[in-house]
């Protein structure tokens, strides 16, 4: 579950650096933390906000285009943090009430974080931020020696979301245009009172390059791993085409069924609803009903994608397989794929259709009907 923001909050996320300290070529923001971009699990973590800034460096602007455009506000970042938060913030100017500016290299930041910095918000504070006091002793070293031991008494270990009522921090912006490591000093520096709120080891921010094993291992721990399975048959009759997997496949028989009777769309939706524990077709869509004779099969499978979507489920990849001797399934299991990609919302690469025949044997050997069996896999982080 995601946090849903109060209205008039916006979320200003960073992700406008090159993640020099982090090395492997690409800014650590685009690579890959458990199958999908970083800055994928930042904006996911923000998506109850009415309003995303997402700032990147002009060299991402295409990419971020192609994959956020729409989702959220693309900014023009600059050579410094404080640069790049400035210029989100100014493309807010007068959109929100509060904003809330986090690093797009903390992509676990826990839903209670982000909570307790909007409770203190509206609670009155001018300014919050997450926080967790340090609990090592701290030492100065020099040349691989300690050379002296430091109180630790108050100290903290400051994370984001940092969150503040827009007008204070545009003006701490503007008037102390430091280069600040975060927007706390700014808003110190303008004389605004901060607020602490309770951080979370979780909420790593990825700098070096073990940060991505450490990230992939919580997300590990924390993660709800779903498989489905689903098998359909439907019989020949008379026709001239059938469809599956939403392609229309000219052949001499049709298959008979209450709706188009695509047989691996209904594989496959009945993998996602087991997957959910949601039943089948039939309970979602029940047979007895006349608005579903003749129905587009493609209803089906967008109801039960939407679901898994509604539960807090993302569909990581769907495999279907068509038994039956005829007609031939390889010419169009790619445009098979394509469609099913279509109806959920899904990248073609995360979906497999492929076929088999059954050697003559049994009732797909007899040319009697298709059957097809399908698997998804459904993952909550
Ligand atoms: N000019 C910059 C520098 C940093 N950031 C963002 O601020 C966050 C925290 O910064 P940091 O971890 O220091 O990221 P980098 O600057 O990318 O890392 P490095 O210093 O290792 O290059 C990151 O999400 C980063 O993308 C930014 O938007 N603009
Ligand atoms: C904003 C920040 O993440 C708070 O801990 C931190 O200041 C960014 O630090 P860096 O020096 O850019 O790594």
């Amino acid at each position: 579950m995601t946090v849903r923001a109060p209205a008039g909050f916006a979320a200003l996320i960073t992700a406008a650096g090159r993640g020099i300290r982090a090395g492997a070529g690409q800014p650590k923001q685009w690579r890959d933390l458990a199958g999908r971009p970083v800055l994928d699990h930042t904006i996911r973590a923000f998506s109850g906000f009415e309003r995303i800034v997402l700032v990147v460096h002009p060299d991402d602007m295409d990419h971020a285009i192609n994959r956020y455009g729409g989702a959220v506000t693309l900014v023009a970042g600059a050579d410094s943090r404080a640069a790049s938060v400035r210029a989100g913030l100014t493309a807010l100017e007068g959109q929100a009430s509060h904003v809330l500016i986090h690093d797009g290299a903390r992509p676990l930041v826990p839903d209670a974080v982000i909570a307790g910095v909007i409770a203190a918000l509206q609670d009155g504070a001018q300014a919050a931020a997450p926080a967790l006091p340090v609990s090592d002793a701290l030492w100065r070293g020099d040349g691989g020696r300690v050379t002296a031991t430091t109180p630790r008494d108050g100290l903290h270990r400051a994370q984001t979301p940092q969150g503040f009522a827009l007008p204070v921090i545009l003006a701490a912006h503007r008037d102390h245009p430091l280069q600040a490591a975060d927007d706390v000093e700014l808003a110190l520096a303008a004389g605004v009172e901060v607020a602490i709120t309770q951080g979370a080891e979780d909420n790593l921010k990825i700098t070096f390059p073990d940060d991505f094993t450490r990230a992939e291992r919580i997300l590990r721990t924390d993660m709800d791993i779903r498989l489905g399975n689903g098998y359909d048959v439907h019989a020949f009759t008379q026709g001239d085409h059938v469809t599956l997997c939403g392609v229309r496949v000219p052949h001499d028989a049709a298959l008979l069924g209450h709706s188009d009777a695509d047989v691996g769309m209904h594989a496959l939706t009945d993998a996602i609803y087991g997957a959910l524990a949601q039943g089948d077709i039939g309970r979602h869509f029940p047979p007895s009903d006349p608005q579903w004779k003749g129905a587009d099969s493609a209803i089906f499978l967008a109801h039960a994608a939407t679901l898994a979507r509604d539960k807090g489920y993302r569909i990581a990849n769907a495999d279907v397989t068509l038994i039956c001797e005829a007609p031939k399934i390889g010419p169009h299991a790619a445009a098979m794929a394509h469609r099913l990609s279509q109806i959920m919302g899904l990248e073609e690469s995360r979906i497999s259709v492929k076929a088999t025949t059954s050697e003559r044997l049994g009732f797909t050997g007899r040319r009697e009907g298709i059957a097809a069996i399908a698997t998804a896999a459904l993952i909550k982080e």
